[in-house]
């Protein structure tokens, strides 16, 4: 492996060294920040992700609240459980851990967070707010990679940025994200539809491959010194397998590891929106 390594354990610890004091900030003036997580079902991975958030928060000095609801349950309860949170004073910011069970309506539960509440900046006045450049919560998986390439020195403007995947959790806020004036990146949004996708990583100075398919991005497609990032979480028979074929930190410049790379810059992201929601309050 030559590539430098994008560690996003490390700057996940250094961006939570920054935020414990302004949570005790807050907590001075009374206005203690509170995160609550809504979790519905026995996903492992959902299951796992949700209870690194809440650890998260006990180190940082963050109250937090869990719901756990069965698989079975029904629009009509989420959506009560949505409203109490809403109504809750002791809950400053909240997210629905997704996915939800196929039944359920994630984009009518999603428009049902109170938008001042909307801790992982997936609600649609949240990403309303990201294409018109207005400040709000930003989407946590997104604004982390931006976090990790920026504070490993990695350069992004007029860098040339492939994104491959077009989900609403990465790579549809990614390339809003990337191309604001403070980034400045040109972006190429890949995805199923995409006819040639090597030429299209191949051109890229960074790769974010967000396709959840294991061993998409090989070493052939990447240009020598890239800097890649490792979304996808695909879950196999041999454990979990990343987006990206392991051979490709012989190629690239920067490698983020996967785990340990832009997983952990989610969850740092995720504080920081809550702890910007309750400075915005308290202003
Ligand atoms: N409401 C949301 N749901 C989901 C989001 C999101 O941003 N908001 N993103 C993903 C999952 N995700 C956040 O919830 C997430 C993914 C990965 C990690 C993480 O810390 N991963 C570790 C490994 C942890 C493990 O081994 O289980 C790592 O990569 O090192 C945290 C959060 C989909 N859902």
């Amino acid at each position: 492996m030559s590539a430098k390594i994008l560690d996003g354990r490390a700057t996940k610890d250094a961006i939570f060294e920054e935020l414990r004091p302004r949570v005790a900030e807050l907590a001075e003036r009374g206005r203690a920040p509170g995160l609550a997580t809504v979790l519905v079902g026995d996903d492992p991975g959902s299951h796992s992700y949700v209870r690194a958030k809440h650890n998260d928060c006990a180190k940082v000095g963050i109250n937090s609240i869990r719901r756990d609801l069965p698989a079975s349950s029904t629009q009509g309860e989420l959506e009560a459980v949505l409203d109490e949170l809403n109504a809750d004073p002791a809950c400053t910011g909240y997210i629905v851990q997704l996915p939800l069970p196929d039944h359920l309506d994630s984009g009518a539960l999603l428009e049902r967070i109170d938008p001042a509440k909307d801790a992982d900046g997936l609600h649609p006045a949240s990403l309303g707010k990201l294409v018109l450049g207005e400040d709000g919560p930003l989407p946590c998986t997104p604004n982390g990679i931006i976090a990790l390439l920026r504070r490993h020195g990695v350069e992004l403007d007029g860098a040339h940025v492939a994104v491959v995947g077009r989900g609403i959790t990465v790579g549809r806020p990614m390339g809003l994200l990337l191309t604001r004036r403070s980034e400045n990146a040109t972006v190429t949004l890949c995805h199923t539809g995409t006819r040639d996708l090597a030429a299209e990583v191949s051109r890229a100075d960074v790769v974010i491959a967000a396709a959840g398919k294991p061993g998409l991005i090989t070493p052939e497609m990447v240009k020598p010194g890239a800097a890649v990032l490792d979304v996808g979480v695909t879950r196999t028979d041999d454990g979990l397998s990343g987006d990206v074929h392991p051979d490709v930190g012989e190629v690239a410049g920067f490698i983020s590891p996967n785990p340990g790379g832009v997983g952990p810059m989610t969850r740092a992201m995720l504080l920081s929106n809550v702890v910007e929601a309750a400075e915005r309050e308290s202003d």
